[in-house]
């Protein structure tokens, strides 16, 4: 059986995952997890890149002690960050985290001659003030001079594997310096940054071979003999490949540090509603477009688990929070402030004393809080999707850790009165292996891929009860208008 390994890295965590064909099914087996995190360093929230590095060999090494001597492998990660390589072929620092407050004002200072409308229509890409393009436009200028390339995180732990640097489209384009018409970095863009289009390694599509593991790593640690691919490099852009939507009214949500909302599209939606709407045209695999809306996430479960000191498990946490009423409170969540607060648990407490609702207390009713201020908000974002789209979504695929949690989707099916397929939590993993097996030609297409997927993984379906909160997405959507008319 060939084998393939996913290196899969969020930010919350990483994982290794081998797989294959088995029986006409899709076998995935965690072999190694690892945390991932940023740390203040150098006066800069930073990964510690080196950390990630030799977690994928220790991964290997376990890949290795199991017998399997050769392997594929496709390594994807969180988006828009970077790591800027000197003329020596290292890397300058450790990468910033796009959580670092350097860029807080940068959208308003780059765009004060250079329009946000001029540059959605050449992108076509979200404004996020940790987009790429905003983390340049601040980078040390010193550091800049020194650079000799600038890697995107994946595309830089592929470079330190085999010695070849690529840029992978999916990835790049969250950088917001695509231009969406040429299929090439855009010159205005480069230039208001100062960066030379050759700083860049060249553009690759999803599915390029990258080589082999260099040989000298194969001195230092007990490898497999490894062919790296570059796969969707982005990892929302792998979830998304590895999420089994058919027909063409079907969502995608890719449930985990971030809520990444959206449908994959053959042409990009940039117009005006989108916008105004701050939708993002994100490339996929195989020429797509995963037009979407960021969406805080379970980052926030992820702080107030923390600041219990990880006394719960995530599923504890849902079990208690399963015990309280939904609906106590309306939460903006993708209000800044929940972004990167220096204490999660009493941002929302503050949040609710200041708009004078109840103040969630205990772990059960802050996870429920946000549980079901999430479920609001996407169910307000699938009625916007729709809308944009000009037709209406009925089937909404909920996929990474996310999708563990039942009570979220029945509340989304409920508010959103759609269907929602939950599964695979490891979609993202699943969707990365998906690309090698069309490259390597043991799967013919996407379609196909996504039908075995279907076949291969316990998918569990969560129908609209009928009756169930008609009232709340309308009342927390005046509570949205409500309060973002305020904060202007
Ligand atoms: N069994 C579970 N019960 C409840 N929640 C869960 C469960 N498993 C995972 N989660 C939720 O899923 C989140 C992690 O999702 P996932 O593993 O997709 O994220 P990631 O891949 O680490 O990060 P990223 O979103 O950056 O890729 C956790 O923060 C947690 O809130
Ligand atoms: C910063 C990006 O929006 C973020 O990485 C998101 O795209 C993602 O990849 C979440 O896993
Ligand atoms: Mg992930």
């Amino acid at each position: 059986m060939q084998a393939y390994v996913a290196v899969d890295i969020g930010a919350s965590s990483g994982r290794l995952m081998l797989s294959g064909i088995e029986d006409g099914k899709l076998t995935l087996k965690e072999v190694h997890r690892f945390s991932n995190g940023f740390v203040e360093e150098e006066g800069h929230h930073r990964w510690n890149i080196d950390h990630l590095v030799n977690e994928i060999f220790t991964g290997l090494e376990k890949v290795k002690k199991m017998h399997i001597n050769q392997v594929r492998l496709g390594i994807d990660t969180w988006a828009v960050d970077y790591v800027l390589v000197g003329f020596d072929g290292q890397k300058l620092c450790d990468p910033v985290s796009y959580r670092d407050n350097r860029t807080r004002t940068a959208i308003k200072d780059l765009t004060s001659d250079l329009p946000k409308e001029y540059i959605y229509e050449k992108t076509g890409i979200q404004f996020q003030d940790f987009n790429t393009l905003y983390q340049l436009y601040t980078e040390d200028r010193d550091k800049l001079s020194q650079t000799d390339k600038i890697m995107m995180i994946p595309d830089y732990l592929g470079y330190v594997l085999t010695g070849n640097a690529v840029t992978e489209v999916t990835n790049a384009s969250t950088t917001q310096m695509l231009n969406l018409r040429e299929g090439l970095f855009d010159n205005d863009l480069l230039k208001k940054v100062n960066v030379f289009a050759d700083q860049f390694p060249r553009l690759v599509e999803s599915g390029t071979y990258l080589g082999n593991i260099s040989h000298k790593w194969h001195t230092k640690y007990d490898l497999p003999e490894t062919e790296v691919i570059t796969v969707a490099t982005h990892d929302t852009a792998s979830a998304v490949v590895g999420t089994p939507g058919k027909g063409d009214d079907w969502a995608f949500l890719s449930s985990g540090t971030w809520s990444l909302l959206g449908a994959e599209l053959n042409t990009p939606e940039n117009g005006l509603d989108a916008f105004k709407e701050n939708y993002t045209n994100e490339w996929g695999a195989y020429g797509t477009y995963r037009f979407l809306k960021n969406i805080m996430g379970l980052w926030i479960a992820q702080c107030v688990k923390k600041e219990y000191d990880n006394k719960y498990s995530f599923s504890e946490l849902a079990e208690l929070a399963a015990k309280e009423e939904p609906f106590q409170q309306f939460i903006d969540v993708n209000d800044k402030r929940f972004e990167n607060p220096v204490n999660m648990i009493a941002e929302l407490q503050s949040y609710c004393k200041e708009t004078d609702q109840k103040v969630p207390e205990t772990p059960g009713q802050l996870m429920m809080a946000i549980y079901s201020n999430l479920s609001l908000f996407y169910a307000n974002e699938l009625q916007k999707l729709g809308k944009i789209l000009g037709h209406p979504i009925n089937v909404l695929n909920i996929v990474g850790g996310g999708s563990n949690v039942k009570l979220m989707n029945q509340l989304t099916s409920d508010l959103a009165n759609v269907k929602v397929i939950a599964g695979p939590s490891e979609a993202t993993a699943i969707g990365n292996i998906l690309v090698q097996m069309i490259t390597t030609k043991q799967v013919d297409n996407i379609h196909e891929g996504r039908q075995l997927i279907a076949e291969s993984f316990d998918l569990k379906t969560f129908e609209p009860e009928a009756g169930n909160y008609a009232s709340e997405l309308t009342d927390y959507q005046n509570f949205l208008h409500r309060v973002l008319a305020q904060a202007k």
